[in-house]
């Protein structure tokens, strides 16, 4: 079993194998982190409208706590969690708006909100929990806490056997009743149930009879979320209990074959969970709906992007010259649909795996207007770039899919097609600071990053990751910035080719870069072995 050196990946410089260790290192170290705080607050304006200082995590309690004042850390919460809860109540009501509740005919979504209201929402969310964490105290917390994942087998059994399709939505059922339909034995069946119960999903009106609940209906009735919850449920879950075990064998976390995924499902240097989805029509398709459910959640939609008054990208001068879009791993296109109904002169191209093209619609969508601007094209983005001369390259929930060496070695084969001045655009998570973001944000964004490592040895990035990620892969790539569409939980992180620019402009700007983030040196895997993982089965030839 391979094993961490501690001291020369804090400062790897200094050790006799630094090389080597860098290569493997898919992370900064930590004095990169602290030396890069100051940096990476960027200079560029984030326009999500978060806070510019530091959130303090539990401001709202701590210090009344710890001085023994009124009122007392509790007592401020709870007034906080009235004020924000009366100011949403007072908007609902004026405008009409269905109460939540956990009835079975209650809304499956919070309505849409104002920005100013939908913070008082973050507010609420943020100091419940606060309160929760405190009412329980430290060791209780810890305690009861880490039993979070028999909630998720309860909800993994129940959605497996589609137990909330059982029986209409409006209707009880006895228990009896409900285990003659599944193959389920009556204990088990009870007792998952009621644990679900605990939180929300079904309920028990009388001894030994179930009804629905608002959460149990919608998943019954959304097929999305039932993909959803059965990827992360069956997949993610054991990926997840299986991350210590590849940590411990494998440190440096970057290969696609070595991930936890892996090593839950006797993987581990035969494949990646893209070639095992391959093999699997069903659990690939439950994969593809869970991410509809997810793109098309709050805070992901692609009108973000496309919205150029609420801070999405101005593509207006592309547009005016008639130039090119690429959209690398751009599944059926629906991104370029999207913006070709904005931008009526620009020509669109996406590129996906030939798999994947082959099962988009044709024409893409139903406004010939937009579909003859749209070409679908079969490329394998661990190969060089065959669109030359584009405007701009985007990538959108791809570039995170991957660790350092894999997405150094995609954006490098860019270099061969790209024209100065070609934009490369990626669109994904951006880690802020720690309690920077606000607190909901922060929690999936975090939980998003350990998912990434947990399937594929993949991350979510900083800023200054990005920017060291453009550095490693050539030195043309000028980090433009990032941007943030307001109520958009996704990153706009831009880049632009300037070879002839890049004394001057890397120069100044690589601060975050040169402050110590270690990006390996590309010991890329190799172009063919990747693609083979994402297209077909084949044995990995790739970094280790
Ligand atoms: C997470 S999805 C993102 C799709 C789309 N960009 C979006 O925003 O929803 C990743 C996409 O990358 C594609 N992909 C995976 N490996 C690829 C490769 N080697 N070359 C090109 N596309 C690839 C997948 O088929 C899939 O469509």
């Amino acid at each position: 079993m391979a094993k961490l050196n501690l001291s020369s990946w804090l400062s790897p410089s200094t050790s006799s194998n630094a090389g080597a260790e860098r290569k493997k290192s898919n992370r900064m170290s930590f004095s990169a982190i602290s030396s890069l705080s100051s940096s990476s607050k960027t200079k560029e304006a984030h326009v999500n409208g978060h806070e510019s200082k530091p959130r303090e995590p539990y401001a709202e309690a701590a210090p009344a706590a710890a001085a023994g004042q009124s009122p007392s850390g509790m007592v401020a919460l709870a007034q906080k969690i009235a004020r924000e809860t009366e100011k949403i109540e007072a908007y609902m009501k004026e405008h009409n708006l269905p109460m939540p509740s956990f009835d079975v005919d209650a809304p499956a979504d919070f309505p849409k909100l104002p920005a100013n209201i939908q913070n008082s929402r973050h507010e609420i969310i943020a100091a419940t929990r606060q309160l929760a964490l405190l009412v329980h105290g430290p060791r209780e917390s810890l305690r009861w806490g880490i039993w979070s994942f028999l909630d998720v087998l309860a909800l993994q059994v129940i959605n497996h056997f589609e137990i909330a399709k059982l029986f209409p939505a409006g209707e009880t059922i006895t228990l009896a009743e409900l285990q003659a339909k599944t193959s389920l034995d009556p204990i088990n069946l009870a007792r998952l149930l009621r644990l679900a119960m605990t939180n929300g999903i079904f309920c028990e009106p009388s001894p030994n009879v179930i009804a629905h609940t608002a959460a149990s209906r919608v998943l019954a009735e959304d097929g999305d979320l039932q993909a959803w919850v059965g990827f992360n449920a069956e997949d993610i879950f054991p990926a997840s209990a299986h991350v210590l075990e590849s940590l411990k064998a494998f440190p440096e976390a970057t290969s696609l074959t070595r991930s936890g995924f892996c090593h839950a499902f006797g993987t581990v240097d035969k494949e990646p969970m893209f070639a095992t989805f391959g093999k699997d029509p069903d659990r690939a398709r439950r994969m593809g709906k869970a991410m509809v459910s997810l793109t098309g959640g709050e805070g992901y939609e692609v009108s973000y992007l496309v919205d150029v008054e609420g801070g999405g990208y101005d593509f207006g001068e592309i547009d005016a010259a008639g130039g090119t879009f690429v959209d690398v791993g751009g599944s059926h296109g629906f991104v370029c649909v999207d913006l070709a109904a904005r931008y009526k002169n620009m020509k669109f191209v996406v590129q996906d795996l030939q798999k994947t093209i082959d099962t988009a619609p044709k024409p893409v969508c139903a406004d010939p207007t937009i579909a003859e601007r749209i070409t679908l094209q079969a490329h394998d983005f661990f190969t060089e770039q065959t669109t030359e001369g584009a405007d701009v390259y985007f990538f959108r929930w791809i570039i995170h899919n991957y660790s350092t060496p894999y997405a150094v070695k995609i954006l490098k084969n860019l270099i061969p097609a790209l024209k100065p001045g070609a934009r490369i655009i990626i669109n994904d998570h951006l880690l802020l600071e720690p309690g920077q973001e606000n607190p909901w944000d922060e929690s999936v964004m975090r939980r998003m990053d350990v998912v990434m490592l947990a399937l594929l040895n993949a991350q979510e990035r900083t800023e200054a990751e990005f920017r060291a990620l453009f550095k490693a892969a050539g030195d043309g790539f000028v980090f433009k910035g990032v941007r943030r569409p307001k109520g958009c939980r996704m990153s706009i992180i831009e880049a632009v080719w300037q070879p002839d620019l890049v004394e001057t402009a890397n120069g100044d700007d690589s601060g975050a870069i040169t402050n110590g983030v270690v990006v390996p040196e590309v010991d890329a895997p190799e172009a063919n072995g990747v693609a083979k993982h994402e297209a077909v089965v084949e044995k990995p030839t790739e970094v280790k």
